[in-house]
């Protein structure tokens, strides 16, 4: 069976075209593997274009563990540059996702995806959370370079209050120019990654309530560079929320098992 390696901002997905639907995608272990860094190709999650009996595109999703995931947003944007790569869209395109249809367009070296709209956060003492299609913590820090993620993280992750389904922990800091720099323990995968894109969108949208930081807002990742523009509504959720920045075909192989 043919894979495909893409990374997005280094959120790095295995991606195997699945139209014919022979990926036995019920085996959690072999998706485990093929995620695995050391036993297999390596990445933080491996994604199945599929496509629906309507003909729609469709993107399932598997964290590093095996187990199918909510969405993701740099792998969403992946999704796009390989179904792009593939011919199957031109540089307009719609897909569905776990969270429902998404919009899409490729300018370039960057994808611009369109995410759902977020009706609400809620905003605690010392964090907020919200829904940007997965669930996500943002915790302001006052040095996330010197941060222990994982160690920060992950008590979080599987808190009581977030259980049974955990979250993803988000930590920001903002920069003299405005800039958010974003480290991300992510659920799934129960480590930090290079980026993650729904944790990048609940970071800006959590930045414009609390710093008035306007749309479109400039991140930084540890894996590069990432932009969220939206429109805040006046009852406090959010609309026409897009993740922009670029998304690459690495290699490709076989898997022979
Ligand atoms: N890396 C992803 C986030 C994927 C979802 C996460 N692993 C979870 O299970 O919540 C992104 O780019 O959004």
């Amino acid at each position: 069976m043919t894979f495909f390696k893409y990374q997005g901002t280094g959120n790095d997905f295995v991606m195997i075209d699945d139209r014919a639907r022979t990926f036995p995608s019920a085996d959690q272990a072999l998706v485990a593997q093929l995620c695995h860094r050391h036993f297999g190709i390596g990445a933080d999650g491996l994604i199945l274009l599929q496509t629906a009996p309507d003909g729609a595109l469709t993107m399932v999703y598997f964290n590093a563990d095996g187990a199918e995931g909510s969405m993701c947003g740099n792998g969403g944007r992946c999704f796009v540059r390989f179904a792009h790569d593939l011919g199957l869209i031109t540089d307009q395109a719609r897909f569905m996702a776990v969270d429902g249809e998404h919009e899409a367009e490729v300018r370039g070296t960057d994808i611009h995806l369109r995410m759902s709209d977020v009706a609400s956060l809620e905003h605690h003492t010392a964090f907020s959370f919200l829904n940007t299609g997965s669930p996500h913590v943002v915790q302001f820090e006052a040095d996330v370079a010197s941060l222990d993620v994982v160690a920060v993280g992950r008590p979080m992750r599987y808190a009581a209050q977030f259980s049974p389904g955990g979250t993803n922990i988000n930590f920001v800091e903002t920069q003299s120019d405005q800039t958010l720099f974003v480290r991300t323990y992510e659920r799934g995968v129960e480590d930090e990654t290079y980026s993650c894109g729904t944790g990048v969108t609940a970071a800006a949208l959590v930045a414009h309530i609390q710093l008035n930081l306007s749309s479109p807002v400039a991140i930084r990742t540890l894996g590069g560079n990432l932009r969220v523009a939206f429109t805040a509504q006046p009852g406090g959720g959010f609309t026409s929320i897009y993740l922009i920045g670029p998304a690459q075909r690495v290699f490709e192989g076989e898997i022979t098992v």
